[in-house]
């Protein structure tokens, strides 16, 4: 087992509930950074081949308690999982990563009492259209957002222990409320799914002649279109009030569309009042395109970020601070997030956004862990 890394925060061991894509990914990230992973799926199959992958070992009864458990099972069971692995480790911080929140925070608020201060809810916006570890990898996470979602309750060591797990698998920790979090992927994740599917719903009936021309756009706009259907469902339903809202939305942009066709298709294609409606939604298509931030996962910024895992040393924020000087970079702006009792803290520096790039090499290369925006 490698040795863990230094500006690792995450102290194993660290049990993973359901070895899917998630689960499996996750133990893959956690051991490539010398973290113990302990392994439990409902299907034995599951479990021994996350184990085999090298995701973690499956546990053992002298195995030791974790410090954290992760939930990575289907979003209809995670609440009451989550539920039962706070009674199973009451010295455990206790997370899941399903797509869904407001749903499981209630389930949790509801069957854990006074053990829900132990419980954060988290998201990581990484995945893929297939499903089980047999399609794992360790660098899902990397670059990408981990929203985390503390309860009522919640204390602020647990958020720091969650936080640091994203930021220790390459992700940016994002802290939201659950209903916000819930509203937010009805739009930039549910929606897309549900898009998606009802594109490519219409292709078992095409004929072979239509399908061989297909090119990159019909690629583009379906790949996900091959997700697991059983865990789909449990997701929407779990969504089920923003979901209506967001595809409500886009059925009256629809009716809109259908209205002036169907007017060029009567009066012609130079009919009066058909070309505007349609021209308009392409190009609210091309502003709402350009509002998608890159790998960030944040809204555009004046600075750039860069986010430092520091050790909780005498001198360490001082040596970080000479080191960016000495690379010539000066910093705007500083967030520093820790709490008592951790072994390090999170630096955000913020510089102009031409330093960003120059400066990530330059403290990774002087052995820095830099967080991956
Ligand atoms: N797939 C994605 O792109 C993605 C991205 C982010 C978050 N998520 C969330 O992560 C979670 C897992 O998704 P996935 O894609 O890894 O699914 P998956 O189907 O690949 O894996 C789920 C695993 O959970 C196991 N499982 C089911 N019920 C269980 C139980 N009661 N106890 C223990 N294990 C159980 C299954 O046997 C399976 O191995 C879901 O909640 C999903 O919403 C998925
Ligand atoms: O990229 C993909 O394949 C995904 O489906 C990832 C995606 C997303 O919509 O971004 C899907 C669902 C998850 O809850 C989080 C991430």
């Amino acid at each position: 087992m490698p040795a863990p890394h230094d500006a690792v925060a995450t102290r194993g061991p660290v049990r993973v509930v359901g070895t899917g894509l998630l689960g499996a990914s996750l133990g893959l990230a956690l051991r490539t950074a010398g973290v113990d992973v302990q392994l439990a799926d409902l299907s034995p199959t599951a479990q021994a081949l996350a184990r085999d992958l090298g995701a973690g070992d499956l546990t053992a009864p002298d195995s030791p308690e974790p410090t954290l458990v992760v939930v990575a099972t289907p979003p209809d069971v995670a609440g009451p999982t989550v539920v039962a692995e706070l009674a199973a480790h009451p010295d455990a911080v206790v997370t899941d990563v399903a797509s869904v929140k407001a749903l499981i925070a209630e389930e949790v608020e509801a069957g854990a009492g006074a053990d829900a201060a132990r419980y954060v809810g988290s998201h990581p916006m990484a995945g893929r259209e297939r499903s089980g570890a047999a399609a794992a990898d360790a660098d899902l996470f990397a670059g990408r957002p981990w929203v985390v979602v503390p309860g009522p309750r919640t204390t602020s060591e647990a958020v720091l222990t969650v936080r640091a797990l994203a930021a220790d698998v390459g992700a940016t920790p994002v802290t939201l409320g659950a209903q916000e979090h819930d509203d937010a992927v009805a739009l930039v994740s549910h929606l897309p799914q549900l898009a998606a599917s009802l594109v490519a719903a219409r292709l078992p009936g095409a004929p072979e002649s239509a399908l061989g021309l297909a090119g990159q756009g019909l690629r583009d706009v379906t790949r996900i279109a091959a997700s697991d259907p059983m865990l789909w469902a449990a997701i929407l339903v779990g969504n089920a009030g923003p979901v209506a809202h967001a595809l409500r939305a886009l059925r009256g942009d629809l009716d809109t569309l259908l209205d002036a066709l169907e007017l060029a298709r009567d009066t012609g294609p130079l009919g009066n009042g058909s070309t505007g409606p349609l021209a308009r939604v392409i190009d609210a298509g091309n502003r709402g395109v350009a509002r998608i931030p890159g790998k960030h996962g944040g809204a555009p910024r004046r600075y750039g970020e860069v986010t430092v895992l520091v050790p909780d040393q005498p001198g360490a924020l001082g040596r970080l601070f000479g080191e960016v000087g000495e690379l010539g970079v000066n910093i705007e702006d500083l967030q520093l997030e820790h709490s008592a009792g951790q072994r390090v803290g999170l630096a955000a520096l913020s510089v102009l956004p031409g330093s960003v790039a120059a400066l990530e090499a330059g403290l990774t290369e002087r052995g820095w862990r830099v967080v991956a925006q």
